[in-house]
């Protein structure tokens, strides 16, 4: 169904009414086999499960609202509209989750929303449908033959439970697109099958506890260039070990830990790089080499002062390193190169920012601590008739005009060396950008860089904020790891939720108009300074 041009009409916001309206436009449209094909393509099921409904996450709204949603996009909402948690799929602490269901067009099919009150911001990851496959037979064996054969086709699991509601046993999996099936009744072998082996939470600990030895391993081989060594193909560990100057032995026991986590591939003792692998070259597009060094070399160092950090609120890079992250930077050339790269590497997001964007077709970007200018580059390219402005501490100036003139944009670009706590930015710019700087600050700094960038912006002018909100209902993991990493490696660094980063805005001169979603749960918080 069309929803034509969205209107105040709905209470759910514009993203969440095209998502449903989607969904809904996808479930009465496909039959089994179709849904079937694009979730467990090449499997012959069709005989045994019918599609029974999608179930979408959606958020900001009241269990009843969404239900009159519902209405108005054509579904039958079914009642009572709020009839249970989702207790499966959601923590207990999220008490404003509800399950609304709807019947759409003469049936069978529905649409499910699970519902979260509050003003949370649905991660884009969650955009498409799960879909849902009822089992057409109640028999054990045939019900446990039909869950090997979706589990050989690749999907994982992904938590499930009874629904008491439905009077069903419902299996989720991840995989390219979600899924879950729902088999009649309790079927609690099944689910004991599904759920894992009974040492299952014990190995889920030990994997948890084990993520240094991981994140180390990373950084070695990054380091060594183990990756670009295998660029023109496999090679022996002899042979990587020769050409690193390491001990064959070691080397082999690092990689081959690394290839059980998918990051090379092994055949005998040769060793070739996975698609995972790749990115640990230093010259594929989305290169993470550099992030891997940083978040294994300088970022490891800081964090084994967590403890630190948690017992006296101190940063536990201030700790280590004796001076905060910018100062240490400055003081240290080559970490800061590192930085710079890592930043720009682990970074690709930055791409989908002008897209994003609705850039004006004339006037000037002014890009308030831009480091080096990946970003800034990707907003003129994408509009040639915009001027830039960069603005950044002095010792990353250079870096920036490399990088841009690399895009050949020094000619459209002006420098600017300052501190955004004493120095004024560059002044009238038509929008201003601070992408991944409000992060590293607590309130009170954070309202003296936004009344800066106030200041030398005209009413009306737009804020893009780049950063890694949490979600209001539930937290992401992404960005609550991120939250701890801004402890850590900045003196008052934190993420924040959307309603967080409205109240900084609105107290300092700005209003935030929209949250649009980037990959990697990163968002441009789009905001405009007001009169
Ligand atoms: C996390 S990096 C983000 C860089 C860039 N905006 C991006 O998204 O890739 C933080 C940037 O803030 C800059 N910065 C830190 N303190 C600053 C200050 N007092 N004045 C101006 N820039 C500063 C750093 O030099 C660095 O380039």
């Amino acid at each position: 169904m069309s929803t034509g041009g969205i209107g105040p009409r709905f209470a759910l916001g514009e993203r969440d009414v095209r998502r449903v309206a989607d969904a809904v436009d996808f479930i009465r449209a496909t039959g089994t086999r179709e849904a079937l094909d694009a979730v467990l393509p090449g499997t012959d099921l069709a005989r045994h499960l019918e599609f029974a409904h999608g179930a979408l996450l959606v958020a900001g709204v009241s269990a009843e609202q969404a239900a009159a949603d519902l209405a108005r996009l054509g579904v039958t909402p079914r009642d009572p509209v709020a009839r249970e948690r989702p207790a499966w799929r959601l923590g207990p602490d999220d008490p404003d989750v509800r399950v609304v269901r709807g019947v759409v067009g003469d049936g069978p099919r529905g649409v499910v929303l699970v519902v979260c009150g509050g003003r949370g911001v649905v991660p884009a990851c969650e955009d498409e449908p799960r879909l849902v496959f009822r089992a057409t037979s109640d028999d054990d064996v045939v019900l446990r033959g039909v869950y090997e054969a979706v589990a050989e086709a690749g999907p994982a699991p992904d938590g499930g439970g009874y629904d008491r509601s439905e009077d069903a046993t419902v299996l989720h999996f991840r995989g390219g697109r979600r899924l879950a099936l729902a088999a009649p009744g309790r079927r609690d072998a099944l689910l004991l099958r599904h759920l894992g082996r009974p040492d299952q939470a014990g190995r889920d600990m030990l994997h948890l506890m084990s993520g240094a030895w991981r994140t180390r391993s990373l950084a070695v081989v990054a380091e060594l260039g183990v990756a670009d060594l295998l660029a023109d193909g496999p090679k022996s560990t002899a042979e990587l070990a020769a050409a690193t100057g390491v001990r064959e032995d070691n080397l082999r026991r690092v990689l081959r830990y690394l290839a059980s986590l998918g990051v090379f591939a092994v055949d005998g003792d040769t060793w070739s790089s996975t698609d995972l692998g790749a990115l640990l070259r230093s010259d594929v597009d989305g290169s993470q080499r550099d992030l891997a060094r940083l978040y294994g070399g300088l970022f490891y160092r800081s964090f084994g002062a967590l403890e630190h950090t948690v017992r006296t609120g101190e940063s536990a890079f201030t700790h280590v390193f004796g001076a905060d992250p910018f100062d240490h930077f400055a003081a240290h050339p080559a970490d800061a190169r590192l930085f710079e790269s890592a930043m720009a590497s682990g970074a690709s997001f930055l791409r989908a920012v002008p897209g994003a964007l609705d850039l004006p077709a004339e006037g000037a970007v002014v890009d308030v601590a831009g480091g080096d200018g990946h970003l800034l580059a990707y907003v003129l390219r994408a509009a040639p008739r915009l001027r830039g402005a960069l603005f950044d501490r002095p010792h990353v100036i250079g870096a920036a005009r490399a990088v841009l003139a690399g895009h050949g944009l020094a000619g459209r670009v002006e420098l600017v060396a300052g501190d955004f706590f004493r120095d004024p930015v560059p002044p009238g710019g038509a929008v201003y950008l601070l992408s991944r700087i409000l992060h590293d600050w607590d309130d009170e700094r954070c309202g003296t860089i936004l009344r800066n960038v106030r200041s030398a912006a005209a009413p009306g002018a737009t804020l893009a904020i780049v950063e890694r909100p949490i979600p209001e209902s539930r937290g992401g993991q992404l960005p609550l790891a991120w939250d701890v990493h801004m402890m850590v490696n900045n003196v008052h660094g934190r993420e924040r939720t959307p309603s967080e980063y409205r109240k900084l805005l609105c107290a300092n001169g700005f209003r935030l108009d929209e949250v649009r979603p980037l990959p990697l749960d990163m968002a441009v918080l789009v905001a405009t300074a007001t009169g």
